[in-house]
């Protein structure tokens, strides 16, 4: 029942990944299957983990998973609660993070990051809170190939915008995490090129 539904998710979401994939090939200035090229989107590896945050009404402020970015090419995420998740933004300041019903919140993966030299940004986010009951999120993360290796396109670096990333791997991305996604750390913090 479970693996149905999982593989039913999966299968639909085979649109949606593509969709925002050419979205976003466009949205750079490249033609429309840029993204699913550079990634190899057709072979791309997807993995799913779950996440269950016990009922918990004495932790306010208390960190439930701790600062990290997701590698891959975008991460889906779905819940049963709303409430939690924190997102980091470019000025320093954490935000909640509000999911309607039915909605599925997308998050832009390491790989893309590195692809586009920094265009995209993977946001750096985190689960605090306490709520009254159980909750539970479904977050699948949709990869290049497993070794594909991925470094910031020459269309990205100039004079303004100077390489600012070493290329790796999705299986380095996973890897990284020692294969385990809830534990997963930003990657691109040591990928990362430090400039002058
Ligand atoms: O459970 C959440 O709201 C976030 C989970 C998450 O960031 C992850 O599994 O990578
Ligand atoms: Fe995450």
């Amino acid at each position: 029942m479970y693996r149905e539904a999982l593989g039913e998710y999966q299968t639909k979401f085979h649109d949606v990944k593509l969709g925002l994939a050419r979205a976003m090939s466009l949205n750079l200035g490249q033609e429309v299957s840029y993204i699913e090229n550079a990634f190899s989107l057709e072979s791309g590896l997807d993995v799913a983990a779950m996440n269950f945050y016990p009922p918990n009404l004495n932790s306010k402020g208390t960190i439930r998973l701790a600062d990290h970015t997701d590698p891959g090419f975008i991460i889906s995420l779905v819940q049963n609660l709303d409430g939690g998740l924190q997102i980091l933004t470019h000025q320093g300041k954490w935000v909640n993070v509000h999911i309607p019903p039915n909605a599925i919140l997308i998050q832009v993966g390491e790989h893309l990051e590195v692809l586009t030299n920094g265009k995209y940004k993977s946001r750096i986010h985190h689960v605090t809170g306490n709520y009254k009951a159980k909750r539970i999120t479904l977050v699948t993360l949709h990869g290049p190939s497993a070794d594909k290796f991925v470094a910031p396109a020459q269309e990205f670096v100039d004079d303004s915008h100077p390489l600012a990333y070493r290329g790796m791997t999705y299986s380095d991305g996973l890897k990284s995490n020692d294969n385990h996604e809830i534990e997963v750390q930003s990657c691109t913090a040591q990928h990362r090129i430090l400039l002058p």
